[in-house]
């Protein structure tokens, strides 16, 4: 089935529109054809147009382009699509991601801005993040003697349990351990089916068939269930605040402490903040704290494990900085250079949210020329942006060094590398993401030599990717982990550089 475009004739779309079939590919965004839509763009150019069922659809390609919607032309494209489950988890769009463009998404945004996206919130973090690290390194100490680390599963137990302390000043996972907690499933569920399609999302006019498949019903279940959790955990707040056991310093603050203060403060901040806001600010941090850092994490493993001399250059540089310390805590990471540039070659590598969140034009305009109707829907394809062959040399190839000396970066200036997104909607969540996975990135290098499982071969690990809102791994991260401060303990007489440079060297040979 075929609609108008919406996108008029003057200067036709190179070279469309394409229609893909999307009733056979309802299930899930991963099912999308986004390698043919990267083989596409190959062959069509930096601007393609497609007709998801019902709605026209841009996929734009290019950096050049790219910059048009997110630079030239943001105001104008700087909304987001309304779909049903969007419309669910945002609380009808109260949130800050998926909310319409307008002054309650700026009032919103301003008070994330300032509450908790600031550095200084992020610094108040500090103590949660290396606690938690601790636990992830002392969870995987006592589960690498009996078999392989899941990487994948801790990481996701590490971020899962940061968020929730963040947010709510508590773990749920109580057993000291690196462990999922119901809460954690929960949320996983969510994520996915944000990155799930229903028939509504490209036929609205058909989406009571979303009631027939089940898909509504599961909607509804999930959202509820984050829902009591989220009252449940409010009304505590609450009571503890007018029993005046709120902490007071700032430092110790949680966010839903600062989200119902901030309720109560509704003079200073101009516009009333409901109960329906708090819980969908809490949904964004939940939704966008949780699945992106464990996914970068997981694929910067991979790589690492696939290149040993990486691995080896970035042990060196951990090792030979924090030296015999014992732990790399954050006043650390300033010093360590290659660490990031190997972040920042997994986040080109692997866009972890690679079509960037969607986004849709308030009004009429003009694009390269091309007029394009309001309403039309524009999904940035940044994972082909950034894997690029005429933006990058080699670019299937993993090599952080590429980032030396370079003024390129991802804070939405560079439009050839826009992990983050770029504009007025680009992710305010950035620096609090990037230091959980600077700081477990370090640990884990610090603590342990890794290992592929035994008889396989750097030929053999897996990166097939799956796409989602967020960009996964489609098997799980599993290596056999050597804890470094084994081998010192069994032989106390050797000084520790020298431990370093022979397990450095032991790594190398692989
Ligand atoms: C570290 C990994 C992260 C990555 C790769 C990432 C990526 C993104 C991307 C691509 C967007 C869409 C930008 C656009 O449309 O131009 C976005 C938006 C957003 N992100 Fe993140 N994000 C990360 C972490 C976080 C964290 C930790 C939070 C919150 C705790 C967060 C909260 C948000 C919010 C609220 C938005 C919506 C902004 C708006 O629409 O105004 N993100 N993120």
């Amino acid at each position: 089935m075929v609609f108008n475009s919406g996108l008029r004739s003057r200067r036709r779309l190179p070279p469309g529109p394409w229609r893909i079939p999307v009733i056979g590919n309802l299930h899930h965004l991963g099912e999308l054809p986004h390698r043919s839509l990267h083989c596409l763009a190959e062959k069509h150019g930096p601007l393609m147009h497609l007709q998801l069922g019902q709605i026209p659809t841009i996929v734009v390609s290019s950096p050049e382009v790219a910059s048009e919607i997110m630079k030239t032309h943001d105001l104008e494209f700087c909304n987001r699509p309304s779909t049903a489950v969007f419309k669910k988890f945002s609380y009808n769009g109260s949130d800050i991601s998926l909310s319409k463009y307008g002054e309650h998404w700026r009032q919103m945004r301003r008070l994330g801005t300032m509450e908790f996206f600031s550095t200084k919130r992020v610094q108040s973090f500090r103590n949660v993040r290396e606690d938690e690290v601790h636990v992830l390194i002392q969870s995987m100490r006592r589960s690498c003697t009996q078999s392989l680390v899941n990487l994948s599963e801790m990481f996701l137990c590490m971020t899962n349990n940061i968020t929730c302390r963040e947010v709510f000043g508590k773990r749920f996972s109580d057993d000291g351990e690196c462990n999922r907690s119901k809460h954690h499933d929960l949320v996983m569920e969510v994520i996915e089916l944000m990155g799930g399609s229903s028939i509504g999302n490209f036929f609205p006019s058909l989406g009571w068939l979303s009631v027939i498949t089940g898909f509504q019903a599961k909607l509804e279940r999930n959202f509820k269930k984050m829902d009591e959790f989220f009252e449940r955990e409010i009304e505590e707040h609450c009571l503890s605040l007018m029993n005046d056991q709120g902490h007071g310093d700032q430092q110790k603050e949680d966010l839903l402490d600062v989200l119902l203060k901030s309720q109560k403060d509704s003079a200073n901040l101009g516009f009333s903040l409901t109960r329906d806001h708090i819980k969908a600010i809490l949904m964004d941090i939940f939704l966008g704290g949780t699945d992106t850092s464990a996914a970068i994490l997981e694929w910067t493993m991979t790589e690492l494990m696939k290149f040993p001399s990486t691995m080896k250059k970035a042990q060196d540089e951990v090792r030979g900085i924090i030296g015999n310390k014992g732990k790399v805590e954050e006043n650390d990471l300033q010093q360590l250079q290659y660490l990031k540039l190997v972040i920042c070659e997994t986040l080109r590598l692997h866009c972890i949210v690679p079509f960037l969140l969607p986004r849709e034009n308030s009004k009429d305009c003009k694009v390269f020329g091309y007029d394009i109707s309001k309403n039309t829907r524009v999904l940035v394809n940044a994972w082909a942006i950034s894997r690029d062959p005429k933006l990058w040399e080699n670019p299937e190839v993993f090599m952080p060094e590429r980032f030396e000396g370079s003024t390129i970066n991802y804070k939405g200036q560079h439009f050839e590398f826009i992990p983050f997104g770029a504009g007025r909607r680009m992710c305010p969540g950035m620096q609090l993401g990037i230091v959980i996975v600077e700081i477990a990135l370090a640990n884990i290098l610090y603590h342990f030599n890794w290992e592929l499982p035994f008889g396989m071969c750097y030929e053999d690990i897996d990166t097939t990717e799956i796409f989602g809102v967020v960009l996964h791994k489609k098997s799980p991260v599993c290596l056999k982990a050597k804890p470094i401060h084994q081998i010192l303990q069994h032989s106390s007489a050797i000084p520790f550089n020298d431990y370093i440079n022979r397990i450095s060297a032991s790594n190398a040979s692989h």
